[in-house]
């Protein structure tokens, strides 16, 4: 077994920086963004895979999956892989099995899999005979998952942040209304970020202002397949009848943004979504736990109201907190309707937190 970027072919440097780009195919959450090319022993293309999201096939099963559609006999091929394989059975089965079942005889990865149940592929692949060559193109692999790979050394679910907010910022007009301020098309599309998450957060003040069922819909209004776990953060009670309460549901009474991820993490969450209300959202933000972010923004003036990000502690222009568009795990910038979506990712650590009023 070789790592490093010595001892590769002008095929496999190709091969990965398509694989690079397949990855960003996939969505961002639980799971990191992961694409595959499989090379025959002339170094030509045969076939490709990248990985959709958890519990969805990895691109190393997808790539051989679609060589099988194809009539494509793997054996003697080199897989070049944009993370070192997986050694363990999660949602779906080990891809190391699955390579040493296909015959593959090499196989190129770009960065290490640092998930203490996952790791070790690398070895495992390398004692079955086959010939492993790692850290191919790995600054661009590491950076393409940079924030899941914060969240996995934290032991930490993933945190996706989701508002809905006017032109003019606001997530809420001056007397509290907010339903609803973005298009149908604008909250299906939220609702398939919740159908994908493992958990759906917000505060009480949001429980006691919209009564949320954060349940995931489809258009027609039919719950989706799988429903994420409902939380409340806060120390607030919660009405007896309010909506989001049944089966499924969690109160966290805290307000320690750390606690409530290390409380779910301990619950089996890997994917949070944070749809606000504002001061939740601002609260993350300020604790360097939001790591993708999706802001909705409709075409709509309310002048005052209940402004979209609150407690960011920035008091002058270089406290900013500073995101870029994110072409990976889903367009940058998309109309939806009449709104638009941006999806963001996080590059400037927001200044240092304030703790006074927690
Ligand atoms: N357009 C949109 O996308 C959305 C709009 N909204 C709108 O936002 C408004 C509600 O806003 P808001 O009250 O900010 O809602 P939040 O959901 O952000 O709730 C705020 C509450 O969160 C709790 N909390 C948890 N952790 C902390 C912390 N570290 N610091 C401070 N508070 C914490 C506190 O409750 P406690 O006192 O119980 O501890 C606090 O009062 C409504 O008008 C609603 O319609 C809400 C969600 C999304
Ligand atoms: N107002 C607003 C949103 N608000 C979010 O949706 C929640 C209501 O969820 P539910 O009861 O399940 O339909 C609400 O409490 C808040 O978290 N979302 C959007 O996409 N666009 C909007 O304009």
């Amino acid at each position: 077994m070789t790592t490093g970027s010595a001892g590769f072919t002008a095929p496999e440097m190709m091969a990965m920086e398509h694989a690079l780009l397949l990855a960003g195919q996939g969505v961002r959450g639980a799971n990191p963004l992961v694409g595959a090319v499989v090379l025959d022993r002339d170094g030509a293309m045969v076939t490709t895979g990248f990985h959709l999201g958890a519990g969805t096939d990895h691109a190393e099963v997808a790539a051989l999956k679609s060589a099988a559609l194809q009539g494509v006999d793997p054996a003697g091929c080199t897989m070049v892989v944009t993370l070192e394989p997986c050694n363990h059975t999660g949602r779906t089965g080990p891809c190391t099995e699955a390579i040493m079942e296909a015959g593959i005889t090499r196989v190129v990865y770009a960065a290490a899999d640092p998930t203490p149940d996952a790791a070790g592929g690398a070895a495992r692949l390398a004692n079955h005979g086959i010939d492993v060559a790692g850290g191919l193109l790995e600054d661009a692999a590491t950076e393409l998952n940079r924030r899941w790979l914060v969240a996995v050394q934290a032991r930490r679910p993933f945190v996706t942040v989701k508002v809905a907010q006017s032109l003019d910022a606001q997530s809420a007009a001056a007397d509290g209304s907010s339903q609803w301020i973005t298009g149908p098309h604008a909250r299906a599309d939220g609702h398939t970020i919740r159908a994908r998450v493992d958990a759906v957060l917000v505060g009480t003040g949001t429980v006691l202002a919209d009564n949320p069922r954060l349940t995931a819909r489809a258009l027609d209004g039919s719950d989706a397949s799988r429903q994420p776990l409902r939380v409340a953060v806060g120390l607030r009670g919660i009405p007896g009848d309010a909506a989001v309460r049944g089966s499924g549901f969690v109160h966290l009474e805290t307000r320690d943004p750390l606690a409530v991820l290390t409380e779910l993490f301990s619950r089996g969450v890997r994917h949070v979504l944070v749809e606000g209300g504002p001061q939740l959202v601002g609260v993350f933000l300020m604790a360097d736990l939001a790591d993708e972010l999706f802001a909705y923004v409709a075409p709509m003036l309310l002048g005052a109201g209940v402004p979209a990000f609150q407690r960011l502690g920035v008091a002058t222009l270089t406290d900013a907190h500073v995101w870029r568009l994110d072409p990976d795990g889903a367009a940058g910038l998309t109309q939806l309707g009449d709104d638009v979506r941006l999806h963001l990712k996080p590059i400037a650590p927001p200044p240092a937190p304030i703790t006074k009023g927690l």
